[in-house]
């Protein structure tokens, strides 16, 4: 599905990065992974059996890195088709505690970091090589703010409406942009990395008793990206079990009857 195609996906050394790699690697595509460490990349690489992935380090806050990682990837490969913005992240904490720093830290990974490899890659090759491309960035569900959250949220909505704006004046140079929001991913860094009581909250009451796998985000970036995935620009596709609309069971426990359902209104006459 992505013979020929070269890829470069942003934090590639682990989870949903790791398996977007893979994923892609796996249809054909040439891979290139980023991350500030290298051995993760290189565990990333280890894991593909025809050598299709390949990691180079870079900090996608850093101007000149984020440079430095698209020219070497098209003095190896010649070209890029394919940009997967991944690479991301936050810290679990009430609003009011957050200080100055802390928010200026989320947004500056998450939304100008994504601004940054966007711009060097369409720049650099896609626009330069007539033939566009394909970007896709991950962001979160619910897009009805997520508690805890609160510099995360304000960054992924500003990543959302930069696909949409640059899928309207990139269009002419056939480049496609879309979001792709993953509800609760059971990678490691959530499972392992976040407060215990989060955690089990979340694994035990979204709404369809089970959490997002890193290879369903992987398998519907590789759909967006494949020639299947051609008319989709401007779009925000979820991948989150349904959260977006509810981050609860249903029904909720109280108003549950013995069958699981909620009760039906008595008919009036
Ligand atoms: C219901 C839906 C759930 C969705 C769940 C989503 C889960 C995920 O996204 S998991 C996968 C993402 N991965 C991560 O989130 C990785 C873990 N996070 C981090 O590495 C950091 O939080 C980072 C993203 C902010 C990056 O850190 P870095 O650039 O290395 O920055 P510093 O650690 O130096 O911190 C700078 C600055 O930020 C503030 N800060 C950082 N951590 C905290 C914290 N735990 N609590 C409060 N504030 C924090 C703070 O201002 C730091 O400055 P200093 O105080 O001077 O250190
Ligand atoms: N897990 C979840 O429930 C959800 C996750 N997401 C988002 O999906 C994305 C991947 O999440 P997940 O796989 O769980 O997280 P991981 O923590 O496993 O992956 C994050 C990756 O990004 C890399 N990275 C972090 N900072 C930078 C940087 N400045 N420059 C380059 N690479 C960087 C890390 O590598 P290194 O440390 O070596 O730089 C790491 O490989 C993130 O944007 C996350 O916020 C969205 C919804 C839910």
């Amino acid at each position: 599905m992505l013979d020929g195609q070269v890829a470069i996906v942003t934090g590639g050394g682990s989870g949903i990065g790791r398996a977007t790699a893979l994923e892609l690697a796996g249809h054909g595509a040439t891979v290139v992974i980023c991350g500030r460490r290298q051995e993760p990349l290189d565990e990333t690489g280890a894991l593909e059996p025809h050598g299709r992935i390949a990691g180079i380090t870079c900090d996608i806050r850093e101007e000149d890195q984020v440079d430095a990682l698209v020219d070497e990837v098209l003095a190896r490969h010649g070209r890029i088709n394919i940009l997967v913005n991944n690479a991301g992240g936050q810290f679990l904490s009430p609003a009011e505690d957050i200080t100055p720093k802390g928010f200026r830290t989320v947004v500056r990974l998450n939304l100008e970091g994504t601004w940054l490899m966007t711009h060097a890659v369409a720049t650099k090759a896609f626009i330069p090589s007539g033939n566009g491309g394909r970007v896709v960035s991950v962001t979160l569900t619910p897009h009805t703010g997520l508690a805890g959250m609160a510099h995360s949220s304000a960054a992924r909505a500003g990543v959302e409406n930069l696909m949409k704006v640059l899928a309207i004046e990139w269009a002419r140079f056939g480049i496609k942009l879309s979001a792709v929001a993953p509800g609760v991913v059971a990678t490691e860094t959530f499972m392992t990395k976040y407060p215990a009581a989060f955690r089990d909250h979340y694994t035990e009451s979204v709404l369809a008793g089970e959490l997002v796998t890193p290879e369903q985000v992987a398998q519907t970036i590789a759909f967006v990206v494949s020639p299947a995935g051609r008319a989709i620009s401007g779009s925000v596709i979820n991948v989150d079990h349904g959260h977006d609309v509810s981050q609860v069971r249903y029904p909720p426990r109280e108003i549950a009857t013995e069958r699981g359902s909620i009760e039906q209104e008595a008919r009036r006459t």
